[in-house]
């Protein structure tokens, strides 16, 4: 019986290996829940002590110097004591797990911590919240969520546009009323144009007029160029383009104060003139100077054109979006004051740390190291602000070209006409003939 025995139990072993290895891979959730939870919150519960430990998470209750007879002896603090933990939850493909900080402790402490969590755990990452003062949340995730993101929705709403998923699995959303000022940055093959694509799309069907500013001589926007109000393709045209804006905020901000109102929201429907999204491609175009007096004062009148929509843009319907390869102080101190301007921000994987630095440090050191580590395989996956200052991963949803091309054509009839930024290129192109 004995041998026959052994091999029912080695058949039956087998088989569960094969099972878990299908639920595995066409099962995912239901994988994690049976397996892959216990045995990642069993992991979290032998290893605690140990990690905190190692990583200055645990506190002595005694100072680290005492005496022995007269003298005065310093050593390493004995018996130091772990932060409480709260029980592993799951959740979708992860678990969370709330911890009681220390005295004197910072999240700061548990965000330096959260590479030896990865590993100790094996888990894919794991992010640190505080949701509440004196809490931790550390959030674990078995798997890369962005790896095959499903599809999320989200309300439709003027100005606002569904790019893609976050991590957590929720909604990514450019919300131009929340925030309505944009930076994305990304290296060549990164996932801009797509992100730029994704967002025409969106707002293609709305009521927004669209105009678009790619001085490198229209490729990418000109394939929307049916649904833009404007094109400039060249730095000249794009002062001539943000000149006009400018003179149309003025009149929009002499509408406001005439009715008495802040915002052109407060205006009344009949009144309200049609809200505008600027798209700038390749910012650096803009910025640069080859040394020659007239392309330095070109550059200098798109950074003050840009600036002042910028600063007094939002509350007159008239939005940034602005993308770049790279975007550092070396373009200028204009571009340093812009970003302060540029509340939204994008970063994909970047070329140099400089460029993430730029689009994330001033608002988050974690965000930047998280930008950081994007692979160049991981394309569309990008560090983003949220409405509320806080920051996530998230990947766009994948809009082919020849999709987002035949978007714009349907909608082209609803593009807006915009007569000052019309009448001032045709007055260039006058000049120049
Ligand atoms: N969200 C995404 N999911 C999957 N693939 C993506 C995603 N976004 C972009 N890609 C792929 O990555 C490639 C490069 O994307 P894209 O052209 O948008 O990059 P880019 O940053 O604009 O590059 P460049 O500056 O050279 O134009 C494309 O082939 C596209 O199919």
């Amino acid at each position: 019986m004995g041998p026959v025995l052994l091999a029912f139990a080695l058949a039956v072993l087998a088989w569960a290996l094969v099972v878990g290895d299908l639920v595995r891979r066409h099962r995912p959730t239901w994988h994690w829940y049976l397996i892959g939870y216990p045995v990642t919150a069993c992991r979290v519960a032998l290893t605690w002590r140990k990690v905190a430990m190692l990583n200055d998470l645990a506190v002595s209750r005694r100072p680290p110097r005492g005496l022995l007879g007269d003298l005065v002896v310093k050593g390493d603090p004995v018996r130091p004591i772990a932060p409480r933990t709260s029980f592993p939850r799951a959740t979708r493909l992860g678990l969370t797990v709330s911890v009681r900080l220390h005295a004197g402790q910072t999240p700061a402490t548990y965000m330096k911590a959260s590479d030896a969590l990865v590993h100790a755990w094996r888990v894919h990452a794991v992010r640190v919240t505080s949701p509440e003062r004196g809490l931790v949340l550390l959030s674990a995730m078995a798997t890369d969520p962005l790896q095959r993101p499903g599809l999320a929705t989200a309300p439709a709403e003027l100005l606002s546009a569904l790019i893609g998923a976050l991590e957590s699995g929720g909604a990514w959303v450019m919300n131009l009323r929340l925030v309505p000022h944009w930076l994305i940055a990304g290296a060549t093959r990164s996932g801009k144009s797509t992100l730029l694509a994704r967002l025409i799309t969106q707002l293609a069907p709305q009521r927004v007029a669209l105009v678009g500013i790619d001085c490198k001589g229209g490729m990418e926007l000109g394939l929307f160029a049916g649904r833009l109000s404007a094109l400039a393709t060249c730095r000249r045209e794009a002062v001539a383009v943000l000149s006009a804006l400018v003179v149309d905020m003025q009149e929009r901000m002499n509408a406001c104060r005439t009715a008495g109102v802040r915002s052109i929201w407060e205006l009344p429907d009949k009144l309200r003139p049609v809200p505008v999204v600027v798209l700038v491609d390749e910012i650096a175009e803009l910025y640069l100077s080859d040394g020659t007096r007239e392309s330095k004062a070109e550059a200098e009148q798109c950074s003050t054109l840009l600036l002042r929509i910028a600063q007094l843009g939002a509350a007159l319907g008239l939005h940034l979006v602005v993308a770049g390869q790279r975007v550092g102080s070396d373009l200028g101190s204009g571009v340093t004051a812009l970003r302060a301007q540029l509340g939204g921000r994008i970063c994909h994987r970047v070329n140099d740390p400089g460029t993430a630095e730029m689009t994330l440090g001033d608002l988050n050191k974690d965000a930047v190291a998280v930008a950081q580590a994007i692979t160049p395989e991981e394309r569309g996956v990008a560090v983003c602000t949220g409405p509320d200052g806080g920051w996530s991963r998230a990947r766009s949803h994948l809009t082919p070209t020849d999709e987002a091309v035949a978007t714009a054509r349907k909608y082209s009839a609803m593009t807006p006409e915009l007569l000052t930024i019309v009448r001032a290129l045709a007055a260039l192109e006058g000049e120049s003939k």
